[in-house]
């Protein structure tokens, strides 16, 4: 079945930009959040995205995209959608209530789906009465920019569900993996054990930030290093992310305390100015 319509519930950095790639690729939008200046600061966002991705030769008529976008506070312009993706904070009780509000308000044929980066799956979809319709939809920052969609499936998705969002992702120009409702899916565990093992060889002095990091770009063809990586995610998100692995799957994932000092030093990333690199300083 081909989606009529997308929903989007919360107008934030992730959920705008999960907007903006589906106007870009024809879908019509409606993006709700629970304010209305958080509903206009997203539409600025989008509307200034779709500008730039114009420029860029990336669509043909930014204006025709915008104006498939709809931003409300009101859930019952979204329910109309037939797939929708959620994008509010990462909170279990928030995520809970939002989809059993949608799973009230919606045919129960609507494809919900969560953007959660760490949250399970199971445990979101338990809230509603139709647990087999919840998917978790992975998408990564910038959504316009990133390939990615990491589906994952929770106890009770149905194959019709995961049949609708690999559709969905070829839809919007992404490309999915299917991963099982484990803690860290498949992205964030991987990420997390690289980023905090980097860490580990900074405080057993195996070699400086710097030349780990351009060890994994030039040896293993990284983009970009797990340390200066970890800069850009933020090391509070990435300890709370490590946190909940270690207290799941086990020791291996327990974070090294290198970490735990920056994050009680401020010391987050780019955010703060510093992390393993000095930001202010432009290193
Ligand atoms: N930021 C990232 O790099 C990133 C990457 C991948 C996944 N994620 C995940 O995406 C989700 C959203 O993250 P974000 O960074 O966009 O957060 P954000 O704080 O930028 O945006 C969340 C928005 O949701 C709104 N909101 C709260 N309750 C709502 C409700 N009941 N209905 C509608 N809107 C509501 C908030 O007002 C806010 O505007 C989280 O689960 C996060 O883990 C984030």
């Amino acid at each position: 079945m081909a989606e009529r319509a997308i929903g989007v519930i919360g107008a934030g950095t992730m959920g705008s930009n999960i907007a903006q790639l589906c106007a870009q690729y024809d879908f019509d939008v409606v993006l709700r959040d629970v304010e209305d200046d958080l509903v206009a600061s997203g539409l600025d966002r989008i509307e200034t995205g779709l500008a730039a991705a114009e420029d860029r030769g990336i669509i043909e008529d930014a204006s025709a995209a915008f104006a498939r976008v709809t931003g409300t506070t009101d859930l019952d312009e979204v329910v109309e959608a037939t797939f929708i993706v959620e994008a509010v904070p990462e909170r279990m009780d928030l995520k809970q209530s939002v989809f059993e509000e949608l799973d009230a308000e919606t045919e129960p044929d609507v494809v919900l789906g969560t953007n959660t980066s760490s949250l399970p799956v199971t445990e979101i979809a338990a809230a509603t009465e139709h647990p087999e319709r919840v998917i978790g939809t992975h998408f990564f920052n910038p959504p316009v920019k990133m390939k990615l969609l990491e589906l994952i499936t929770g106890h009770h998705t149905s194959d019709e569900t995961v049949d609708r969002a690999e559709a969905f992702a070829e839809d919007v120009g992404r490309e999915s993996i299917l991963v099982d409702d484990f803690p860290g899916f498949a992205t964030s565990r991987l990420g997390v054990a690289l980023g905090m093992e980097a860490a580990r060889m900074v405080q057993e002095g195996v070699a400086s930030a710097e030349d780990i990091d351009r060890g994994m770009e030039l040896g293993y063809n990284h983009p970009m290093g797990p340390l200066k990586l970890g800069d850009y995610n933020g090391w509070d998100v990435r300890l709370e992310i490590a946190d909940a692995l270690a207290d799941e799957l086990g020791e291996r994932f327990r974070p090294p305390q290198i970490v735990r000092k920056m994050v009680r030093a401020g010391d987050l990333g780019k955010k703060t100015g510093r992390g393993f690199y000095d930001w202010e300083g432009g290193r």
